[in-house]
């Protein structure tokens, strides 16, 4: 960086100022200090004026003149100007004349010449004091000391103007230091702004450059394209001139083809012309033909004619006759005429035989010379037999060129063809590359549509999921439906003893039923009651939401309680190969299979697992186990050592060790799992519809969804159970095994009442007995489980006592769960036959 002050302007010297009128003043003081101060300074031109000067001195001090007298001599108030000289001149003479009066003058040189006068003044008039008498050197220090006043006020002026001058010179000086900074000052800024602009021209340049490199990369990459151009053209000129050649030859030969052409419609117009004519002529012979047959028929009038006209030829024949014999004498004058002839002829045939002789003998001649041409062709045998070899070869060469030239013909219009064949699929191609792209397009939106709609779906899915649970939430998770089976055959029947009737009102209609014990009716009111002729597609109407919530994920648990014999097998289980008598399990079965298949197209995958078991006196039997017989028999080895312990994980899920579970994956895989449970169940297929179940069957459908786009899981399980019929133990008279049998359905029964019952009042404490029904419906029956009741009645009037029982509890159940307060319901506590252990 260079030094601060070198951008400063050079200060000016006082000899360097401009000679304005600013600096006349100061030229003027600098020329009088030359003359006192720097006696070097060579000053010809004060010259005169030193000379002036002093003779102003030397005339008073009696000193010859130079030149003429000063204008100013002898008077006070004008200024005398002195030079150094006359100065030195003055205080020499001074020295001179009075060298007694001051001795120390001389070595004062250096003083300043201002004290030095006054000094001498002063000594002056002490000596003028001292020496007054001396009268004649008077008027000569009288003379002197004038003068010496006349250079000491000089000398005073001049240093007032030395001061004045130095202070204008100071003044200039500072505000030529200040114009010097300020100039600096705004050099600076200058300076600064230049750096700027040279920084930014630096980066123009960059940039410039840049861009001139990318614009002699470009120009490069133009110029290989105009060379690729050139060449890309040099090669279509001569495509272009090859193909303008072709395009004579085949305008040629469009030529020649429009003249065979030509050739040929004239040929074909000739033709038709020709079959125009032949057509004609047809049609003139066809007329002719016509004209012949009338000919014809004229011609036989005709002959008729000519028979006639004979008889007069006959007539005409005898003056022929006439006419030959006169001919006969002509002929014998031309028979002398003939023989005449005749001797003329035998001279011509003399004549013909010396003809035939000369002809002999050059018929010899000929028979020499083709004896001669035979030896040629002798010898020329062989070269004819190779010439006609090549000939043959030749003629060969030739069909197979000719044929080669067909082919060559036939692959060219083969060629012609593929190419336009290739210029066809070449476009084609391109229009299916467009129509790829618009596919394409079109497949990206319908994609980003498919997306949108997908998670539509699935935001939908989730609401349909909420909202079906607030539905059934708000329906209660525990519900209970009655239903009353039909009046059997064997049943007991009069219209006095009808035990049951529903009432019509418009609160009680569909949800209560009314029974009738020893003409006291009792009311009851369920979520929903259904009459006898309710068919099997009615009920699972009902129950089918639950179906679906099982399948989102959610524990349901549907069970049939009621009397023997009141209908809960049918409910639950039916006639499974019947449209219509089939029960709830196999419904709920075929729905989950249906929604499974309707839910995979939105990406849901579910696995099922089914189980199915029957507890039959407080012992679980496995009955898909393969090793199960007929009848249960735990003797046998096949069934020692399972235990079939049940346990609950801490997620809420029910596991029975040794309990066999199969995966299905259609409602005919589980129809066959029935088939064989059915077998293995305690009371015998063949027994199954005549006797009454003592055992608690459950069927349980485990179901794992998961949804791999929306990365969802569900796990689901689906409890349908056909419940033992409850008997009361005074009515059933039973002994023995049947007593114990009864004794543990009651008490399961039992058991699995106080269950629900504490669960639809939202009791925080839910009793729990050791019943494994209970304990293994546990977690289906709690929380977020949905649970359904239905109550089976029978409307066989000896069976009132057994149907009041289960409604009272059913009812109660409901009451709770529908939030009416316990003393409000004039139901009575539960049956004492529940609690029997
Ligand atoms: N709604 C109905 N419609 C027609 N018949 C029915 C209906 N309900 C039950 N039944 C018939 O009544 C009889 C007894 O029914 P079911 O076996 O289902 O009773 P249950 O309650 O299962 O008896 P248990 O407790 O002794 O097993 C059967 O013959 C059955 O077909």
């Amino acid at each position: 960086m260079a030094p601060k002050n070198q951008n400063k302007p050079p200060l000016r010297t006082l000899s360097a100022l401009p000679s304005d009128s600013n600096y006349t003043a100061g030229e003027v003081s600098l020329e009088k200090r030359r003359r006192i101060g720097n006696p070097k300074i060579p000053s010809t031109a004060t010259g005169a004026r030193t000379r002036q000067a002093l003779a102003v001195v030397n005339e008073v001090a009696d000193v010859p003149p130079a030149s003429g007298p000063p204008s100013n001599a002898g008077s006070d108030g004008g200024i005398v100007e002195f030079s150094k000289e006359e100065v030195e001149a003055l205080l020499t003479e001074k020295l001179k004349t009075k060298n007694k009066y001051n001795t120390k003058i001389n070595g004062n040189t250096g003083m300043n010449v201002v004290v030095v006068l006054v000094i001498l003044l002063i000594k002056v008039l002490t000596v003028k004091l001292t020496e007054v008498a001396n009268s004649e050197k008077c008027d000569l220090m009288s003379d002197y000391i004038r003068r010496l006043k006349l250079c000491i006020k000089w000398f005073q002026q001049l240093e007032g103007n030395y001061f004045t001058e130095q202070a204008s010179l100071s003044g200039m000086l500072e505000s030529a230091e200040k114009k010097c900074n300020e100039m600096e000052v705004v050099m600076n800024v200058k300076e600064e702004e230049l750096n700027s602009i040279i920084m930014e021209l630096r980066k123009n340049i960059e940039a410039l450059q840049e861009k001139f490199a990318k614009e002699e990369a470009a120009k490069l990459e133009a110029v290989d394209a105009y060379n690729r151009e050139k060449h890309a053209r040099d090669t279509a000129e001569k495509l272009q001139v090859a193909l303008s050649e072709e395009l004579k030859r085949a305008q040629q030969d469009t030529a020649s083809a429009n003249q065979k052409i030509q050739s040929l419609s004239n040929t074909y117009k000739g033709l038709q012309e020709y079959n125009k004519n032949l057509q004609d002529y047809n049609s003139r012979l066809q007329k002719d033909l016509g004209t012949v047959n009338e000919t014809l028929k004229r011609v036989e009038t005709e002959k008729a004619a000519v028979v006639e006209n004979l008889s007069g030829l006959r007539g005409h024949y005898t003056s022929l006759q006439e006419q030959l014999t006169s001919s006969r004498a002509v002929q014998d004058e031309s028979v002398k005429q003939k023989e005449a002839l005749a001797s003329e002829v035998g001279f011509l045939r003399g004549d013909l035989q010396k003809m035939r002789d000369d002809r002999d003998q050059q018929s010899l001649q000929v028979q020499v010379l083709t004896d001669e041409v035979l030896k040629y062709k002798e010898c020329t045998g062989k070269s004819i037999a190779e010439l006609e070899g090549m000939a043959i070869k030749t003629n060969q060469l030739e069909e197979t060129c000719l044929s080669q030239c067909e082919q060559i013909k036939r692959l060219q219009q083969q060629l012609a063809f593929a190419e336009k064949k290739l210029e066809m699929s070449d476009m084609s191609a391109v229009r299916t590359k467009e129509e790829y792209e618009e596919q394409k397009n079109v497949i990206f939106d319908l994609q980003n549509r498919l997306a949108y709609a997908e998670t539509k779906i699935v935001e939908g899915e989730k609401l349909r999921k909420k909202l079906h649970n607030t539905i059934l939430e708000l329906k209660g998770n525990i519900r209970v439906f009655c239903r009353v089976r039909p009046l059997l055959s064997n049943d007991a029947v009069s219209a006095e003893t009808k035990v049951i009737s529903f009432p019509t009102s418009t609160e009680a209609q569909g949800r209560g039923i009314d029974m009738i014990q020893n003409g006291q009716k009792q009311s009851f009111t369920f979520d929903k009651v259904f009459m006898p002729e309710a068919s099997q597609e009615d009920v699972f109407v009902e129950i089918s939401q639950l179906v679906q919530s099982a399948l989102d994920g959610y524990k349901v648990c549907i069970f049939a309680y009621g009397q023997t014999g009141s209908g809960k097998t049918h409910t639950m289980v039916g006639k499974p190969d019947s449209d219509n008598q089939k029960g709830l399990i196999p419904r709920s079965l075929e729905q989950v299979f249906e929604t499974r298949q309707s839910l995979q197209n939105q990406g849901w995958n579910y696995k099922m697992q089914v189980s199915m078991l029957e507890i039959y006196n407080e012992t679980i039997r496995d009955l898909l186990s393969t090793s199960n017989s007929s009848s249960f028999d735990a003797s046998r080895p096949e069934h020692v050592g399972k235990q079939y312990a049940i346990k609950h994980d801490v997620n809420g899920n029910t596991h029975v060790s040794d309990l066999t579970i199969v995966d299905v994956h259609c409602y005919s895989q589980v129809s066959k799992l029935f088939g064989l449970a059915a077998e293995s169940r305690s009371v015998g297929k063949t027994q199954m519809n005549q006797q009454s179940s003592r055992s608690h069957f459950v069927f349980t459908l485990r179901i794992s969804g998961v949804n791999e786009s929306t990365e969802q899981q569900v796990q689901g399980v689906l409890n349908l159970i056909d419940l033992a019929g409850s008997e009361r133990l005074s009515k059933s008279g039973a002994t023995g095994d049947r007593l114990k049998e009864t004794q543990a359905i009651n008490k399961s029964l039992s058991s699995l009442s106080d269950v629900i019952f504490a669960l639809a009042k939202k009791e925080e404490h839910v009793p729990f007995r050791n019943s494994k029904l209970t304990y293994l419906l546990q977690p289906c029956l709690g929380g977020n489980s949905k649970t359904l009741m239905f109550v089976n009645v029978s409307p066989d009037p000896p069976s009132v006592g057994e149907s009041l029982c289960s409604l009272r509890f059913a009812a109660r159940v409901n009451a709770c769960e529908i939030g009416i307060p316990r003393r409000q319901t004039s139901l009575r506590p539960i049956d004492s036959r529940l609690s029997i252990g």
